[in-house]
């Protein structure tokens, strides 16, 4: 847990001396929205309003990006030795869980080492074993193709690791199509639900805020599937993160915009956390 660090991080960027209780941010919040003059001003023109509050949301990015420098240098400064200790009971963690075992179709992250991102190739593994020790099926599973700068991002479905080449980014992902030149089947035309994502992140805390690397992909995807479930009267999928315990903030500390969508669990090398009513009712 690196509170100490983040708290650091937040007095420097609010201009707090280091004594003064981190600030919280809550959705909607309007001390969030306003800087402080603003609050204090009987009544602010809607020009004066809306000029602060396009400062304050540039500070909400700001803030972010500064969290996610510092929990970067965390992680480097990780061993090897403690990264794969922590992998190996995130993914245990996951494999021998009961919603993990039971679902049937799953999106999941390739992980990327030079990123320092939890590993998933163990569980990749098993949703794609043909004799899984559950039900004896492979899950479908559906992974990250990134299309453009503007937060396109499809979940395109794999059937072995042998689909996945390495973008730019040198991370793996799926060709558009299969070795017969077929388009692969991708999860918003699907015409069934997706029971579980597994889903990465620099920043994540219990009660459920989620901090990415900054593309606005999986907001963005999880609105759409969101409300794809919706339209079709599908159960929503379980949102469950993955994160090294230096990852963990406390409350208050990650920053919130409108458009973050929060995740229903968490899992860590302590073990698993429900955070959701649906997650409550389900880990
Ligand atoms: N494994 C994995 N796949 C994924 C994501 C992810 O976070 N992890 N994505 C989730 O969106 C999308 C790809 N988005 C990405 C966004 C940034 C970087 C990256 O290398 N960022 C550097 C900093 C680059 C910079 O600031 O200039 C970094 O985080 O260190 C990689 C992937 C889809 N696939
Ligand atoms: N559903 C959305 N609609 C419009 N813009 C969005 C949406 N989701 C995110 N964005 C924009 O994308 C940019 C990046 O957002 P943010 O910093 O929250 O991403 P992130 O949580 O780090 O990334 P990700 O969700 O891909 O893991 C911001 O400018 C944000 O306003």
């Amino acid at each position: 847990m690196i509170k100490n660090a983040a708290t650091s991080l937040m007095a420097r960027l609010l201009h707090l001396p280091r004594a003064a209780p981190a600030p919280t941010y809550r959705r909607g919040h309007l001390s969030l929205l306003l800087p402080p003059q603003l609050l204090r001003a009987p009544a602010p023109t809607p020009a004066a309003a809306a000029a602060a509050m396009s400062t304050a949301a540039l500070t909400v990015a700001d803030q972010k990006r500064a969290l996610r420098s510092e929990v970067r240098r965390a992680l480097r400064a990780l061993s090897p030795e403690q990264l794969a200790s922590e992998d190996q009971a995130i993914q245990s963690a996951i494999l021998n869980s009961s919603w993990f075992k039971e679902s049937k179709s799953l999106c999941a992250y390739i992980s990327c080492s030079r990123l320092r991102e939890v590993d998933t190739s163990k569980i990749l593994a098993e949703a794609l074993s043909p004799n899984s020790e559950y039900d004896g099926h492979a899950k479908d599973l559906y992974v990250p193709r990134v299309e453009d700068k503007n937060r396109n991002m499809r979940m395109l479905k794999i059937t072995t690791m042998d689909d996945l080449v390495e973008n730019s980014m040198n991370i793996l992902e799926p060709s558009p199509v299969d070795a017969s030149g077929n388009a692969r089947e991708e999860v918003l035309s699907a015409s069934s639900p997706i029971d579980l994502f597994l889903l990465p992140g620099q920043a994540f805390d219990r009660t459920g805020q989620r901090l990415g690397r900054g593309g606005g992909y999986y907001d963005t995807f999880l609105m759409k599937y969101q409300e794809l479930a919706k339209e079709k009267g599908w159960d929503q999928p379980l949102l469950v993160a993955l994160s090294y315990s230096v990852q963990i903030m406390e409350e208050g500390i990650i920053p919130v915009n409108s458009t973050d969508i929060p995740i229903d669990a968490l899992v860590s090398s302590s073990g698993i956390v429900p955070i959701s009513p649906a997650a409550l009712g389900q880990i």
